[in-house]
C-alpha cells in the first residue's frame, strides 16, 4: 500500500477561500475581525507561526496585530495587557503564544483571556464544554486535523484512535473530539508500557510526542488512517515530523506530511475562530466551514 497523502496546504487554502466571503460580509457590516497575537520572548516555533499567521490572515482580511514582548517581562505586566485586550471591543480574538518564559505562569494568563476572545480555545471554560461535546471554542490543531477527516470523508464512529502524547494543546483535546466523534480513544504517553502494542490497534494513528520520527513502520498497522503533528528541527534544521514519514507511508492508507499537512491547518482553524467571534460579536449566526 501507498498512503495517500492529505494535502494540508490545499485544504488550508479552500477553507481560507471560503472565510474571505465571510469577511466581506463582516466588512459590509462595518466589522472588521481583529486578532491580537502575543509573543514572549524568542521561541523558534513561535515565530514561525508568527510569520505564517501574518500572512495567512492577511490574505483572508482579518487584522492582526503582534505585540512583542521581552523574555523578561513580568506576569503582572502581561497580565494588564491581556486585561486593556479583554475590555477592547475591536478586537475579537487574543491569542498568547506558548511556551512562556518560566516566571510566567501559562496556567494564570491562559485563564485570564476572556473565555469569548479565547481563539486557541484553551481557556478551562472551553476546555469543559469541549469535554461535554458543546464546544465552544477548539483547540486550533485538533480542529484542524478533525478537518481532514471530514473532506475525505474517512469514518471515526467505531474506530480504535491511538493518541500518542497527551499535552492540553494536542493530545487531551483530540482525544474529546474524537470521542465527540463516537470513536473508542486511547490516550498513550511517555510512562505507556508496550507502547507500539497500541499504536499497532489503531485505525487512526495520531502522533503528537514531540520526537522526530519516532513512530515507525511497524509500530503502524497496514491501512492505518496516520496524522503526523511534529513539528520537529532535525540538526540540519530541517522540519520533520513525528513519524518516520517514508516507512510509514508504505503500510498506511492515508498520511499527513511534514510540513504542509497539519501546520497549515492549525492556522487556517485560528482565522476561522477569528471570524467566528467576530461575526458573534454582531450576531451573524455561525456558518460551520463545510469543506464537501
Ligand atoms: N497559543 C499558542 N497556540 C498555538 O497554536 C501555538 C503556540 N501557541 N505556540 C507555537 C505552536 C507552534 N504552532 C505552529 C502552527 C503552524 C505551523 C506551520 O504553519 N507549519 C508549516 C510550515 C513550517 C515552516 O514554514 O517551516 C507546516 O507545517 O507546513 C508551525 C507552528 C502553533 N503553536
Amino acid at each position: 500500500m501507498v498512503a495517500k497523502l492529505l494535502d494540508g496546504k490545499e485544504l488550508s487554502k479552500e477553507i481560507r477561500n471560503k472565510l474571505e466571503q465571510r469577511v466581506k460580509i463582516l466588512k459590509e457590516k462595518g466589522i472588521i475581525p481583529k486578532l491580537v497575537v502575543i509573543l514572549v520572548g524568542e521561541d523558534e516555533a513561535s515565530k514561525v507561526y508568527v510569520r505564517n499567521k501574518h500572512r495567512a490572515a492577511e490574505k483572508v482580511g482579518i487584522k492582526t496585530i503582534d505585540i512583542k514582548f521581552p523574555k523578561n517581562i513580568t506576569e503582572k505586566e502581561l497580565l494588564l495587557h491581556i486585561k486593556k485586550y479583554n475590555e477592547d471591543n475591536s478586537v475579537h480574538g487574543i491569542l498568547v503564544q506558548l511556551p512562556l518564559p518560566k516566571q510566567i505562569s501559562e496556567e494564570k494568563i491562559t485563564c485570564a483571556i476572556e473565555p469569548e476572545k479565547d481563539v486557541d480555545g484553551f481557556h478551562p471554560v472551553n476546555i469543559g464544554h469541549l469535554f461535554m461535546n458543546n464546544p465552544h471554542s477548539l483547540p486550533c490543531t485538533p480542529h484542524g486535523i478533525m478537518q481532514f477527516f471530514e473532506k475525505y470523508k474517512l469514518p471515526i464512529a467505531g474506530k480504535n484512535v491511538v493518541i500518542v502524547g497527551r499535552s492540553n494543546i494536542v493530545g487531551r483535546p483530540m482525544a474529546a473530539m474524537m470521542l465527540n466523534n463516537d470513536a473508542t480513544v486511547t490516550v498513550t504517553h511517555s510512562k505507556t508500557k508496550n507502547l507500539s502494542e497500541f499504536t499497532r490497534q489503531a485505525d487512526i494513528l495520531i502522533a503528537a510526542v514531540g520526537r522526530a520520527s519516532f513512530i515507525k513502520k511497524e509500530d503502524v498497522k497496514p491501512g492505518a488512517v496516520v496524522i503526523d503533528v511534529g513539528m520537529n528541527r532535525n540538526g540540519e534544521g530541517k522540519l520533520v515530523g513525528d513519524v518516520e514519514q517514508k516507512g510509514v507511508a508504505e503500510v498506511a492508507s492515508y498520511l499527513t506530511p511534514v510540513p504542509g499537512g497539519v501546520g497549515p491547518m492549525t492556522i487556517a482553524m485560528l482565522m476561522e475562530q477569528t471570524v467566528k467571534f467576530a461575526e458573534r460579536s454582531v450576531q451573524i449566526v455561525n456558518r460551520k466551514v463545510s469543506n464537501s
